[in-house]
């Protein structure tokens, strides 16, 4: 089956600025993919072409096998940006009415797709009166019109509460069931991480690292680190065992070192028995894997 979305060897350059550089990926049915990136990455841009907005200067760029913005591509994708507006006068149903009919679609769908995206109680309400997380929702219901194969959903949690973004993601792993592609952009990595099948990192125009997180995790290698409580009276002693050791001015012994050799350290430490009090491990956070990826030259 053809992937839902394709990209292979993408470039784009503003002038003297190289906004995507050789990107590839491919999207198929059902996944979601988080884009993250920071700043200036290209994110927007890899978008802005995928629907068509813009045109590209090299590559390929297939959604479900049709060229970006052609009426066949058109038909199949959706697009939720950041900072969706919606006129504060009318109501859900009144809103999402009108985009079917610009859509050339049926109006009288408009409950059904408010009542997919759990608004159905407020559909007759103004938008003026709808929380951040609702007009979201709205935006949703409108991205589903026409049954589309493709999502690109912009920073779409940005602004949300940890419950509504919860509910946001529900809405997302229903579709994505149902064979929908997702490509979202984020700057929430511990949402992503449990949200979407894989994570793609662009730096600098550059997709720098693609997987999962437990992929990314072991490819980036970083150390472990591991904090020791001395027991009373034992401290010396303990940093006498650990000399590669530093002690922090709460008392606790900090040790740090590569995931392969976790085990035979946990294994010394806990040999010491009585003059450890307590152990934590602590592996790199999602931010430590990131920004390992994602270094910016200078940087
Ligand atoms: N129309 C344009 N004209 C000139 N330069 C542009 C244009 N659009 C984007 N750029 C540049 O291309 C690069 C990528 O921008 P892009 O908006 O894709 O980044 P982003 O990853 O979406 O960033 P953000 O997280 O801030 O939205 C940036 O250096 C930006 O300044």
């Amino acid at each position: 089956m053809t992937p839902t979305l394709t990209i292979s060897r993408l470039t784009k350059r503003f002038g003297e600025v190289e906004a995507l550089k050789d990107v590839s990926l491919v999207l198929e049915a059902g996944r979601r993919a988080a884009l993250l990136g920071h700043n200036g990455a290209g994110k927007s841009t890899m978008m802005k072409i995928i629907l068509g907005l813009i045109s590209h200067d090299g590559g390929a760029v297939s959604v479900c096998g049709a060229a970006p913005g052609s009426p066949a591509a058109r038909g199949q994708v959706a697009y939720l940006p950041e900072n969706v507006a919606f006129h504060p006068a009318l109501t859900g149903e009144e809103q999402v009415r009108h985009y079917l009919s610009l859509r050339g679609e049926s109006p009288k769908q408009a409950m059904t797709l408010l009542a997919r995206v759990g608004l159905e109680k407020a559909a007759r309400r103004r938008i003026g009166t709808y929380s951040k997380g609702m007009r979201q929702r709205v935006g949703l219901a409108q991205t589903l019109i026409g049954r589309p194969r493709l999502l690109v959903l912009d920073e779409p949690t940005s602004g949300l509460d940890p419950v509504s973004r919860r509910d946001f993601y529900d809405l997302l792993d229903g579709l994505s069931a149902e064979g929908t592609a997702i490509l979202l952009s984020s700057h929430v990595l511990t949402e992503v991480e449990a949200r979407t099948d894989s994570i793609l990192i662009l730096s600098g125009g550059a997709l720098v690292a693609e997987g999962t997180l437990a992929e990314l995790r072991a490819r980036a290698a970083l150390p472990v680190a591991l904090l020791a409580r001395p027991a009373e009276g034992h401290a010396p002693a303990l940093a006498a065992a650990f000399p590669e050791a530093s002690t922090g001015p709460d008392g606790l012994l900090r040790l740090s070192c590569a995931q392969a050799e976790k085990l035979p350290l946990l294994a010394r430490l806990t040999a010491l028995g009585g003059a450890l009090a307590d152990l934590e491990v602590i592996p790199p956070s999602l931010e430590d894997i990131y920004s390992h990826f994602s270094r910016r030259d200078g940087q």
